[in-house]
C-alpha cells in the first residue's frame, strides 16, 4: 500500500481526492489485465487479427475525428458503430466458438502457454532441413506432397479443415503423411513453430488466370494459400516429381532442394522485410 501511496504523492493526489484501493481491486485489476492480455494473445493467433487491426484503425478515425470535430464523420461513426459491433461478432463467430469450446474443454491457456515459446534458430534451421530433406526424397519417388510453413500470418483457419498431429517435424514424418493410400496423405501439412501441427488441411484455390493449364489443383491450392497468407508453400508434383514454392501469390517451379533451402531458410523472427526482399529478387528474376 506504501507504494501507491508514494505514487499517489507524486503524481500531486491529496489524500481526499484519492481512491480508496484495497487488496480486492488490485486483484481485480491484475484478474482483467490478464484476460485482457490473454484475449489479445488469442485475437493475433488466429485470423481475426487482421479485423482487430481493422477496427483499432476505425477508433484512432474516430479519435481524430473527435479531437477535430468532424461532426459528420463521428456521426457516421457513431451510427455505425452499433451495427459493426453485431457485424464483428457474426464475422468473428468461428473464432469465438472456438475459444469458447476450448475454455470448456481447459485448453485456452495450455495453448496459450505452449504457443508463447521462443523459437529457437537451431531447431528452426532443422526443420527446413527435415522438410528439403522430405521434399528430395518424395519429389524423387513421385510422392506428391503440399506443406505449408507459417509465418506472421495465422494459418489456424486452414489447420481447423484437418486433423491435428502436433509432432516434431522430421522428414520421415512427412514422407509417412504423404505415403500414397494412407489416411493423412491428402491434403495439405501445416508446420508451425518446428511442429506439424495439422495435415489433410484444405486450402483455398487460386482463380488466377495466369496459372499453368498443366498444373492441377495441388499448385492452384500452393498458389490460394500464398495469396491470402504470407506462409511459404512446397508443393512436391505427383506427376513430375518437381519441387516448388509459392509465396505471395508467385510459384517458383523446379527448385533444386538448395535453392528451396535457401528460399526457406529465413527465421521467422527476422521479420518478412529481408524474406521479402529475397523472395521480391526471385519474383523479378521469373518475369
Ligand atoms: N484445395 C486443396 N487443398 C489441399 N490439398 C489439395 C487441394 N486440392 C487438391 N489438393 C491435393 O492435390 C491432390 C490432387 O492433385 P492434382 O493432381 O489435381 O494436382 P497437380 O497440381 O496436378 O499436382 P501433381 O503434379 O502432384 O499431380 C489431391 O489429392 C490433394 O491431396
Amino acid at each position: 500500500m506504501e507504494v501507491f501511496k508514494n505514487i499517489f504523492d507524486n503524481l500531486g493526489i491529496t489524500e481526499f481526492a484519492r481512491p480508496s484501493l484495497g487488496i480486492s481491486d488490485i486483484l481485480d485489476i491484475l484478474i482483467v489485465a490478464y484476460i485482457i492480455y490473454k484475449i489479445i494473445f488469442w485475437i493475433k493467433e488466429t485470423r481475426a487479427w487482421v479485423l482487430f487491426k481493422g477496427i483499432l484503425v476505425i477508433f484512432a478515425l474516430a479519435a481524430v475525428a473527435m479531437l477535430l470535430k468532424l461532426n459528420t464523420i463521428l456521426w457516421i461513426l457513431s451510427n455505425t458503430i452499433s451495427v459493426g459491433i453485431i457485424a464483428v461478432i457474426v464475422v468473428f463467430q468461428p473464432e469465438l466458438r472456438k475459444a469458447l469450446e476450448q475454455l470448456g474443454k481447459g485448453k485456452f491457456f495450455t495453448a496459450f502457454a505452449r504457443s508463447s515459446e521462443e523459437t529457437d534458430d537451431k531447431a528452426a534451421q532443422r526443420t527446413v532441413d527435415e522438410i528439403v530433406k522430405a521434399a528430395e526424397k518424395m519429389g524423387s519417388v513421385k510422392t506428391g506432397a503440399l506443406i505449408l510453413i507459417e509465418q506472421k500470418v495465422p494459418l489456424g483457419d486452414f489447420e481447423r479443415t484437418g486433423i491435428p498431429v502436433d509432432a516434431i517435424v522430421s522428414s520421415q514424418l512427412l514422407i509417412n503423411i504423404f505415403e500414397h493410400n494412407t489416411p493423412l496423405h491428402d491434403g495439405a501439412v501445416i508446420v508451425r513453430r518446428n511442429r506439424v501441427a495439422a495435415a489433410t488441411c484444405f486450402l483455398p484455390l487460386t482463380d488466377s488466370n495466369e496459372v499453368s493449364m498443366e498444373l492441377g489443383t495441388r499448385h492452384r491450392a500452393a498458389i490460394g494459400a500464398s495469396e491470402v497468407s504470407d506462409a511459404y508453400v512446397i508443393v512436391v508434383s505427383e506427376e513430375t516429381g518437381a519441387i516448388s514454392l509459392a509465396r505471395g501469390g508467385v510459384l517458383y517451379r523446379d527448385l533444386s532442394p538448395e535453392q528451396l533451402k535457401n528460399m526457406i531458410s529465413q527465421p521467422r523472427k527476422e521479420g518478412s522485410k529481408k524474406t521479402f526482399a529475397t523472395i521480391w529478387k526471385g519474383r523479378q528474376e521469373k518475369e
